[in-house]
């Protein structure tokens, strides 16, 4: 063995080389004529401890295993819709988030002089400073979550180039154009405008007496107090003369940018239940600052000064998502409700044989065309296209008491309020069904009471601290002065509420159309169980039996049990149809997204 050890031989035959410390020669190729032998009719099935060259054997065999072994269309849907635990997509999911916009400010104006070989000192030509990037929003289909812009948490519009000798004027700052799922409702939380906030000091000022002004004036500066840019070429004396007020021009107004006027009123509250065609303006960018040929003057002929552009709006907003998907799947853990939304559309979300696999919402989406424009299931209103997808939200497991916040409770129930429709997701095969559906309404039902209550409660809470008059209460936001912004300049800005924004109004969960879905119909002795909860549905249609939630003007103009197996994929295009159906019947009805709520009935506008 010896006499191997120090060749390439171990690396090309490790199967001899194994135990070369124990074994001798002879036994080692006894051992390899064994190894050969038993290849020979033993190709897929390894001895206890396989040695490196079978094993490498064996992943090629399976490497280059024929073509006619790939899984079948109906195995790989089978195994799509009974996937193992750890198949699946990340799902990330956030309904409510704050955002900070910055609007850019402007650019500063610049000091310079004409200058050529003819004019060794010619007349002022600084450019002015280009405006600040405005910061505009829209609602677009096809988004489901916030997570995005909860991760940004800043977006700033850039800031306006400064001018530049010649008469250039500086560039404008970059815009940004958020975008938000449809069904977001963007309010205003605080804001910081510098431009109102020295309109309002000089409206102070100039109610003061004369003789007050000065010192009035010393004492409120704010982050204007120096909007004046000097000539980088002016000298130790003038720089003096012009800081000791004899030289000190009057300082400009404060400017807007004309685009301004398209902003939204303050404190903004947008609710973007459609999607938008063209972004809406959210905060217009600062004006830049001036040059120095609009201070030439007969008497001052060539002015070494200019202004620095306004400082940017700052805005910051609560985004909720009012609407999460047209349709919510609402069911007890376990029921089925992630292998049914994977059934019906592309969605990858977590399924597992116990409860509360499903921690986050997940949205899907059901594509009702064959992606060519020609429509699967016909719906659609007249005059409006067909309808070419919906979505669906498969929300985590209820349990009993819910409303209470018991098992993951009251963060699940806010996610069934915001779906257009409900479809109440029974399994068959687990108790009840009768039982089951009435114990998940009324979780639902005590829900919507907790959430009237809590309004009310909040409606009083406001007119307590009500004041009256202008005058401001104790928690009415008092200025401070808060840490410098990009250019050293001090920001005014507001603390921050203590209170939350009251809840959006939602409207209530007993008005929504809902259905019942009847799963895991494939297992045995499920019939019957079917039957009962079929005739327990007609007669809620019929007004025989009283509506589950106790409400006397809930929702029962079109109630179905549709019975399926999801994990065979079986019966899953009559949910398609029937939603399809339902959300036909509310637009036709003029109940959009916000369905009976009357403060929503127009896109794009302010609430209140
Ligand atoms: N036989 C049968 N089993 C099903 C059917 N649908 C789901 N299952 C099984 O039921 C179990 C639970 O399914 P999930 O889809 O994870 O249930 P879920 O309602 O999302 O559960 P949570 O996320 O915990 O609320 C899994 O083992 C599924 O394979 C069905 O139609 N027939
Ligand atoms: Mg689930």
């Amino acid at each position: 063995m010896a006499q191997y050890g120090s060749t390439v031989m171990p690396f090309l035959y490790p199967c001899l080389f194994r135990s070369s410390c124990r074994s001798t020669t002879s036994q080692s190729l006894q051992r390899l004529s064994t190894c050969a032998g038993r290849r020979s009719y033993q190709t897929s099935t390894f001895k206890s401890n396989p040695s490196l060259a079978e094993q490498n054997a064996h992943r090629k065999a399976v490497a280059y295993e024929p073509i006619g072994a790939a899984p079948t269309h109906n195995e790989a849907r089978k195994r799509r819709l009974d996937p193992t635990p750890d198949d699946y997509a990340r799902n990330i999911f956030v309904d409510k988030c704050l955002l900070t916009v910055h609007a850019g400010s402007g650019g500063n104006g610049c000091v310079s002089f004409h200058r050529d070989a003819v004019i060794q000192d010619g007349p002022p030509n600084g450019g002015d400073g280009g405006t600040g990037g405005n910061v505009w929003i829209q609602a677009v289909a096809g988004q489901t979550s916030l997570h995005k812009l909860a991760r940004r948490g800043t977006l700033k519009g850039g800031r306006g180039i400064s001018g530049q000798g010649k008469a250039q004027g500086g560039r404008k700052g970059e815009d940004i154009c958020i975008q938000v799922p449809v069904g977001t409702v963007v309010r205003e939380v605080w804001r910081s405008d510098p431009v109102a906030d020295e309109e309002e000091r000089l409206a102070d000022l100039r109610a003061l007496p004369p003789e007050e002004r000065d010192l009035a004036e010393q004492e409120s500066r704010g982050p204007r107090s120096n909007p004046w840019i000097l000539y980088p070429g002016a000298n130790h004396h003038e720089v003096r003369e012009f800081g000791a007020g004899e030289f000190t021009p009057k300082p400009p107004k404060p400017r807007r940018s004309p685009l301004s006027a398209l902003q939204p009123e303050s404190p903004i509250r947008l609710d973007l239940d459609k999607p938008m065609d063209q972004p809406m303006l959210l905060a217009a960018g600062a004006v830049g600052g001036m040059g120095n040929p609009h201070f030439a003057s007969k008497e001052l002929p060539k002015p070494k000064y200019a202004t620095k552009g306004e400082l940017g709006i700052r805005l910051k907003f609560e985004l909720e998502l009012k609407l999460l998907a047209d349709v919510g799947l609402v069911g007890l853990p376990n029921a089925g409700k992630s292998t049914l939304l994977r059934a019906i559309s592309n969605s990858r979300t977590r399924v597992g044989d116990w409860a509360f696999t499903t921690l986050e919402p997940s949205v899907g989406t059901v594509v009702l065309d064959d992606n060519q424009g020609r429509p699967l299931v016909k719906s659609g209103i007249e005059g409006q296209g067909p309808r070419t997808n919906f979505t669906v939200a498969d929300i985590p497991g209820l349990v009993e008491d819910a409303h209470l916040d018991k098992g993951l409770g009251l963060g699940f129930l806010r996610h069934v309020e915001r779906a257009r429709i409900l479809a109440f997701v029974v399994d068959l095969s687990n108790g009840d069904p009768v039982g089951t559906l009435r114990s998940l309404w009324k979780e639902v039902a005590e829900y919507e009471n907790l959430r009237n209550i809590e309004i009310s409660e909040q409606t009083q809470t406001r007119a307590v601290e009500w004041t009256g008059f202008g005058t401001s209460s104790s928690s009415s936001p008092q200025p401070t002065p808060d840490p410098f912004d990009e250019d050293g300049q001090q920001m005014l800005m507001y603390p921050e509420p203590t209170k939350q924004l009251e809840p959006i109004k939602l409207p209530p969960v007993s008005a929504k159309p809902w259905f019942v879905i009847a799963t895991k119909a494939d297992k045995e002795e499920t019939q019957d169980a079917f039957r009962s909860l079929q005739a327990y549905v007609a007669g809620v249609e019929s007004g025989s039996v009283p509506h589950p939630s106790g409400r006397q003007n809930a929702w029962k103009a079109r109630v179905a049990a549709i019975p399926v197996s999801a994990i065979n994929g079986q019966g899953t295009d009559r949910i398609a149809q029937w939603t399809a159906g339902l959300l036909d019947s509310m637009q036709g009805a003029g109940l959009s997204s916000a369905i009976a709520d009357p403060s929503a009935q127009r896109s794009r506008r302010t609430l209140e």
